[in-house]
């Protein structure tokens, strides 16, 4: 890798104009300013979001605001939005990706075309695809035809609404190349936002694919009125079952006791502001599926990923009771009280089993 992340000036594209790509981007911006103010001689760095619709790119353009999603909220003025995805990737040294895991297939396919050949992509996306069982980095790999030191991926407890206001967070960014991993860490170091490196890509990808499994969960039980003891049994559970899952596909262990696990599992299920904590929260409370669709404007990355989860347990032999139980609630017909009677009544366990 040379110049992208070196001493030359940077371009870089962030692809979905939504709740985290809007953040993310902002980050950057804020990101690179400070940069500068510490070392005058620092790289120039552009950023420029990519977003469907004309309204929000409009807004962002003429009053560096998302309306849409952060009203009142002001991004950093050298933040610049288009629709034209071309636009967007001509030219990008980093490439960011912000958009649902299930439509990114095809989102890639259409923005192969425009992108340099040796643009480092960052996956922000925290999901499993139906039916092929990859994980975001696998699909980028796969489609862009990329080597894994030009793929890395950002999560963490990052809210993103916490963040838009420039709360304090850290979160890590993975990358089986250490060397990509730390100059993305130098691009995206703010006042407010601290990332740290990793290579465990798979650790970091399965946490925050998981957490949101079991944030619906946790969802659930806040919903039918349980307490803190029923929530924080479901975390630790759901943190044993994350883990079990991630070290049979190859990552650490301890990735999932750090940021991209522990971290991000926490923060989604203590909080209002998660979609997937909320979503749990409208079924455990007796709203049917549609109900709750209908009214999620956002996305809830676990209603899908649960099956494909689940499907890479099946596939591993690893056991996700709480997984499963989640995926017969969402997709099975089965009752928040039923599938709590059912997880209870499971056959006794030492606490630790399995891988
Ligand atoms: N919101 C948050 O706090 C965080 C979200 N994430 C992850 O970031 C990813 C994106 O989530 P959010 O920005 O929160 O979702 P969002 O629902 O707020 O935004 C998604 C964006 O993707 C666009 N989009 C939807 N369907 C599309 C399609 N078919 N083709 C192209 N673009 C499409 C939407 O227009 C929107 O701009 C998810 O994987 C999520 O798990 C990760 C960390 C924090
Ligand atoms: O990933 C997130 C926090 O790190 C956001 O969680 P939700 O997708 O449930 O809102």
């Amino acid at each position: 890798m040379t110049a992208p992340m070196g001493t030359d000036n940077v371009r870089i594209a962030v692809l979905g104009a939504g709740s985290w790509g809007t953040v993310f981007a902002n980050i950057i911006a804020d990101a690179a300013d400070l940069a500068r103010e510490r070392h005058p001689e620092a790289p120039a760095v552009e950023v420029v979001l990519w977003g469907r619709r004309a309204s929000v790119v409009e807004a962002v353009n003429r009053t560096s605001q998302n309306p849409d999603y952060f009203p009142g909220i002001d991004l950093n003025p050298r933040l610049t939005a288009t629709d034209d995805a071309a636009k967007a990737l001509s030219d990008a040294d980093v490439v960011v990706l912000a958009v649902p895991s299930q439509t990114l297939r095809g989102n890639l396919v259409e923005w192969r075309p425009h992108l340099r050949e040796d643009a480092v992509i960052v996956s922000l996306m925290k999901g499993v695809e139906l039916g092929t069982l990859s994980r975001v980095s696998q699909i980028i790999a796969e489609v862009l035809e990329f080597p894994e030191e030009r793929v890395a991926v950002v999560s963490g407890p990052n809210l993103a609404r916490e963040i838009a206001e420039r709360q304090p967070a850290t979160a890590v960014v993975a990358c089986p190349h250490e060397e990509t991993a730390v100059r993305l860490q130098s691009l995206f170091k703010s006042a407010y936002f601290r990332p740290y490196t990793s290579t465990d890509l798979v650790g970091v990808e399965i946490g925050g694919a998981m957490k949101n499994v079991i944030g619906l969960a946790v969802g659930m039980a806040e919903g039918m009125g349980f307490g803190d003891n029923t929530k924080a049994s479901l975390i630790t559970r759901g943190l044993a079952e994350t883990t079990r899952l991630a070290v049979a596909l190859g990552a650490d262990e301890h990735t999932l006791s750090g940021l991209a696990g522990m971290g991000d599992l926490v923060a989604t299920c203590s909080s209002p502001l998660s979609r997937n904590r909320t979503f749990g929260e409208k079924l455990g409370a007796g709203q049917t599926l549609e109900q709750v669709i209908a009214e999620t404007k956002q996305t809830a990355e676990g209603v899908k990923s649960s099956e494909s989860i689940l499907e890479l347990g099946w596939r591993h032999g690893v056991d996700l009771p709480i997984t499963e139980a989640v995926v017969k609630m969402l997709h099975h017909d089965l009752s928040p009280a039923e599938a709590l009677t059912a997880f209870m009544a499971r056959s006794s366990k030492p606490e630790r089993y399995g891988v």
